[in-house]
């Protein structure tokens, strides 16, 4: 089983605009809302895969449509409910300049008690569990050692757990040596302190952090693709030029990827080519919505990969 951790899910409100002017009276063309987060995000993708998922996290009065649309789609859900209300994201997409912007709550304070409930969860499915994909951002309440302090706890020889995580959150959690994680280029600069101008920087802050014992460091790099580092190579991924309809959802696709590719035991290369396939497939799609298999099976020999060093 595959076990996917959403602290802090989002009702995701995807609003369509042409040529937004920010001060003026906008008309939106089109608008969705989506079940969103990031472990949420990850666990539609594996669903589609016909993996078997479990969703686990923090869920408010408010947001029963999220369980809804889970459940719907046939994936399993343990959320612990919490007394104050899920976070609404608002994605405002802008189809003449091909943009997306982002305005991410902090989401809804969670007291002690709830915060031990969920922990005490993901210690019981960890062990039924052969991937553990902690991800996304902490809402208010929650201390930033959280992912730490849980891989701390179920870390073992049997369970490959993959961090996606931002600022102190992923700063805490490598000190764990998580089996896998995966920083922008942005969260990367924030772990190491200082701008990232060229690939080798990339590349040389991303084998630090593999040499510190994490086993995959995966870096993408939005439109760029990504760089893979692993003890079998060093990868660099080139992204399939699509239309770009929405970005949001493509770093949760690539973890999909890579959980996948890891669950069933797949050669490295596989899994990459999985990954940067899937999220190929989302930012094809608005909203935030998930891949398909179909869509991997067409994309995957498009992508790019090249081994840059051993
Ligand atoms: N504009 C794009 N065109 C093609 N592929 C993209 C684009 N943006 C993202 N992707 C794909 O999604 C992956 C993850 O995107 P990224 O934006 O880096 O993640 P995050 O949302 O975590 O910052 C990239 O490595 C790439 O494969
Ligand atoms: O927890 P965070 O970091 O605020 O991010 C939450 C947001 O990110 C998403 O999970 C999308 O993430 P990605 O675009 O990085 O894949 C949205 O569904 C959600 O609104």
């Amino acid at each position: 089983m595959i076990t996917t951790v959403t602290a802090n899910p989002a009702i995701d409100r995807t609003i369509i605009v042409e040529d937004l002017k920010i001060g003026y009276v906008n008309r939106v063309i089109r608008s969705r809302v989506d079940a969103g987060g990031k472990g949420i995000n990850v666990a539609k993708n594996l669903k589609n895969f016909g993996d078997d998922v479990i969703a686990l996290g923090f869920i408010g009065p408010n947001a029963k449509y999220i369980i809804d649309c889970l459940e719907d789609e046939g994936i399993k859900t343990d959320f612990v409910k919490i007394k104050n209300e899920t976070r609404t994201n608002i994605k405002i997409s802008d189809i003449s300049r091909m943009e997306v912007t982002d305005l991410n709550e902090y989401g809804p304070y969670v007291s002690e008690e709830e915060i031990e409930l969920l922990k005490k969860s993901i210690f019981k499915y960890a062990k039924e569990s052969k991937v553990l994909v902690l991800s996304g951002s902490l809402p208010q309440g929650v201390p930033k050692t959280f992912y730490k302090d849980i891989i701390r706890e179920v870390k073992s020889g049997d369970l490959k757990i993959i961090l996606d995580a931002d600022k102190e959150a992923l700063l805490y959690g490598i000190e764990e040596k998580p089996y896998m994680i995966k920083p922008n280029v942005q969260e990367l600069e924030d772990v190491v302190g200082k701008k990232l101008e060229s690939l080798e920087e990339v590349i040389e802050e991303g084998k630090k952090l593999k040499d510190s014992g994490i086993e995959i460091v995966a870096i993408s790099m939005g439109g760029r693709g990504s760089v893979v580092i692993t003890k079998e190579g060093i990868y660099r991924v080139m992204p399939v030029k699509v239309e770009v309809k929405g970005t949001v959802g493509a770093g949760d696709a690539f973890v999909a990827g890579f959980a996948h590719g890891i669950y069933k035991g797949l050669p490295i290369e596989e899994t990459i080519k999985i990954a940067a396939a899937l999220s190929t497939s989302v930012v094809m799609k608005e909203g935030t919505r998930a891949g398909t298999l179909e869509e991997v099976n067409i994309l995957k020999d498009k992508i790019g990969i090249e081994r840059i060093e051993r």
